[in-house]
């Protein structure tokens, strides 16, 4: 095998003779084995040139070697360059280096502050040199199942303080620790230090060479070009004992910084420079900007014909993070590095989005969206892949589906979701069902008496007052309601009738069901009463269909409890409607600085919002205020003691009436006084007239139809 090694003037390369060392072959083989085509075999001949490069940005380059033959070493020991002292953390792949100028910490005074900070976190390390040290096992989850080596963790350069990140989406444990500061902290060594710049670089400096033949036919196996790895300036580099490729990134056409990809698809970044975005160049004076999460998917999108677009420099972060936020200007990416947010992106007024479908490229999305405003961001959904998956990212697509299926991707890109900002496209299939009438009851349910139907329906999710003097008959109405719709809906209820007590309720609604008087008693008349069969069916009836919300040790029940646990009763029962009779057996405390009318527009929207959160129709019981001058007629709805709210918030009032002297007409019928019907769908307001049987309890439509509109 091809070896290739340092000469004695340091990087540059040479081709040394053939080897079949067994380390070498036994490393092939591992690298094969983990799929990689990186340098799939010996170069031969016949490699395609590769040739200059155009010179467009970059200045000092020196496009030295190109068409050279170049192969790794794959031997397992480093040939030369033996780092100055040793930094073997926990198994880690990058070996950081001391910027040259700055004050050592691999144990001296600033370190002891920091190590204790991080032994505090879990955090063992020998030494403290700064850099970031990737493949670390991490202390919390230890790498999981597979013991993966996951953690990375970046000291800054002036030793005061480190950062963290756990890569594995199932732990994605990040932090940092403060400022470390001792009683030499205010060393100016240690203040210029913090202030130092980014190191300037060239292509020449870092020693980058055009891309060999074998790593142009690696991206070409991923549908990446040549004319597009020589536009976006993709090169490669000699690291220890094998050929890296490095990403440039560039700004203004100054190379700004380098990342680094090995064998392993492990990455880093050339150390103090400036974290950019990848392509930044690119996206000069666009009004549109595609953001993806990797350099591999920056050149797919250029292949599918987008160059507005650029990666982040360094991924998905695992989670979304309130906690600890860069500032506005800034981004977090997977590293916890906080990158800045160009001009260019700044101005855009469309981002598309392009993060990798998984749950932490959703999480940069979320994270990017956040930053660069969720108003002008849209969203890619990859499409499918195979019958059993889809594409994550774009260079899967391109590979799978090809140039096309990438670009229709982009645009059918989808707005950003916004949180409570929706279109009505949101709610198409609701509408669609409303529509087809496939979902029921999108004309309420009929109350069971003909001389209300177009009057006043049940609809699910709506909330309906019941008002009227006292002993109108509003809970025998209601009652007798709840009796039609399980008749002829089979709804089930949940009932806060705090004035009934239960075997009084359980009797009236048994009357109602049976059809008989409970009693032999002078108000059943000559009517036989409930035999024991029907009583036992009755019973059953009853507990099949209600159930009841009381306070068992005579407290007033709150609004929120009666809530919470009607909610239970849907949950667990699938309870259609609530019953809550009445208002003022609730307890009523308020704020000293709430007014009743504020108090009961706030609870009024408590108890809308239950109805509408569960498809549940509630009717609620108010009382009217005393009534001066009263001269027998039926109550306004404004009357309704408390707040004008009670007419103002409901989706019905419907006022009970009923006539209490027999010489102004028959005292058993029962004007029902529809009094507001907000969805004209379900009804309108008007009058109808039952007749109360005293015996049984149950209402009846009357022969005459006194509707009037
Ligand atoms: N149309 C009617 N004719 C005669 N009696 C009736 C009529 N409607 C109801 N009643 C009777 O009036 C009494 C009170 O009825 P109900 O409890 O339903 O009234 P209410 O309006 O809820 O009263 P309150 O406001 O005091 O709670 C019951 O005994 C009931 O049988």
């Amino acid at each position: 095998m091809l070896r290739l090694a340092h000469s004695s003037r340091g990087k540059k390369l040479a081709f040394l003779s053939s080897s079949s060392s067994s380390s070498s072959t036994a490393a092939f083989a591992a690298m094969s084995h983990m799929g990689s085509r990186f340098f799939p075999k010996p170069a031969t001949a016949s490699v395609p040139h590769f040739p200059p490069l155009p010179s467009q940005f970059f200045s000092n380059i020196n496009l030295c070697r190109a068409g050279k033959r170049l192969l790794p070493v794959l031997c397992s020991k480093p040939i030369s360059r033996n780092h100055s002292r040793s930094l073997y953390i926990n198994g880690h792949a990058t070996l950081p280096v001391s910027p040259p100028g700055n004050i050592s910490v691999g144990g001296g005074w600033k370190s002891d502050a920091l190590r204790k900070q991080l032994a505090e976190c879990g955090i063992e390390m020998d030494n403290l040199a700064p850099g970031q040290y990737n493949g670390l096992w991490c202390p919390k989850c230890q790498g999981g199942d597979s013991g993966e080596k996951s953690f990375s963790i970046l000291i800054e350069a002036d030793g005061t303080r480190a950062s963290w990140i756990c890569h594995r989406a199932k732990c994605g444990w990040t932090g940092g620790t403060k400022h470390a500061t001792s009683s030499t902290s205010k060393n100016p060594v240690q203040q210029r230090t913090r202030q130092k710049k980014a190191r300037e670089i060239t292509e020449e400096s870092l020693q980058l060479e055009p891309l060999c033949s074998e790593l142009v036919g690696y991206f070409k196996e991923r549908d990446i070009s040549r004319e597009t790895l020589l536009r976006n300036r993709v090169m490669q580099k000699a690291h220890g004992n094998q050929i890296v490729i490095a990403f440039t990134y560039g700004r203004n056409g100054m190379l700004v910084s380098c990342k680094y990809r090995d064998i392993n698809k492990k990455f880093w970044q050339e150390k103090d420079t400036e974290k950019i975005f990848y392509g930044l160049d690119d996206i000069k004076g666009s009004d549109d900007i595609i953001i993806v999460e990797g350099e591999m998917d920056k050149l797919a999108m250029e292949e599918a014909g987008f160059r507005n677009c650029v990666s982040v420099p360094d991924g998905a972060p695992p989670l979304v993070s309130s906690k600890d936020l860069p500032p506005e200007s800034q981004v977090c990416t997977k590293s916890g590095h906080k990158v800045s947010v160009s001009l260019e992106l700044q101005r855009a007024s469309r981002i598309i989005l392009a993060t990798d479908g998984d749950p932490p490229g959703q999480a940069l999305a979320e994270e990017l969206a956040r930053r660069l405003g969720r108003e002008r961001c849209w969203r890619v959904k990859w499409p499918r892949k195979n019958a059993d998956s889809y594409c994550k990212d774009a260079n899967e697509v391109l590979m799978y589906l090809g140039p096309q299926a990438l670009k229709d991707a982009i645009d059918d890109a989808e707005l950003y979701p916004i949180k409570g900002l929706f279109l009505f496209r949101d709610f198409f299939d609701e509408i669609d069902s409303y529509y087809h009438q496939t979902q029921g009851y999108q004309f309420g349910v009929s109350t069971g008496w003909k001389s209300l139907d177009g009057l006043y329906s049940v609809l699910p999710g709506e909330l309906t007052i019941v008002s009227g003097v006292p002993n109108s008959g509003k809970s025998e109405w209601i009652d007798a309601l709840l009796c039609n719709l399980n008749r002829s809906a089979d709804w089930k209820f949940a009932l806060c009738s705090m004035e009934n007590n239960v075997r009084d309720h359980a009797r009236k609604l048994m009357e109602k069901y049976v059809r008989k008087p409970f009693f032999d008693a002078p108000y059943g008349e000559s009517a036989e009463r409930i035999d024991v069969m029907e009583y036992e069916r009755g019973k059953q009836w009853l507990n099949d269909t209600f159930h009841l919300i009381r306070c068992e040790d005579d407290a007033l029940p709150s609004i929120r409890w009666v809530l919470s646990l009607a909610k239970a009763a849907v949950l667990r029962y699938g309870v259609r409607g609530l019953v809550i009779d009445p208002y003022n057996e609730l307890d009523h405390q308020r704020p000293p600085n709430m007014t009743e009318t504020e108090y009961v527009s706030q609870m009024l929207t408590l108890v809308k919002r239950f109805a509408q959160h569960h498809s549940c129709h509630v009717w609620f019981v108010a009382h009217p205020r005393q009534l001066h001058n009263w001269i027998g007629g039926p109550p306004n709805m404004y009357d309704i003691s408390g707040s004008a709210h009670f007419i103002n918030k409901c989706d019905n009032g419907i006022i009970i009436h009923r006539n209490r002297n027999p010489d102004a007409g028959d005292i058993d019928q029962v004007q029902i006084c529809v009094r507001k019907v907000r969805n004209k769908v379900v009804g309108t307001i008007g009058d109808a007239y039952l007749s109360y049987n005293r015996v049984t309890g149950e209402f009846r439509d009357t022969e005459v139809d006194h509707r009037r509109r």
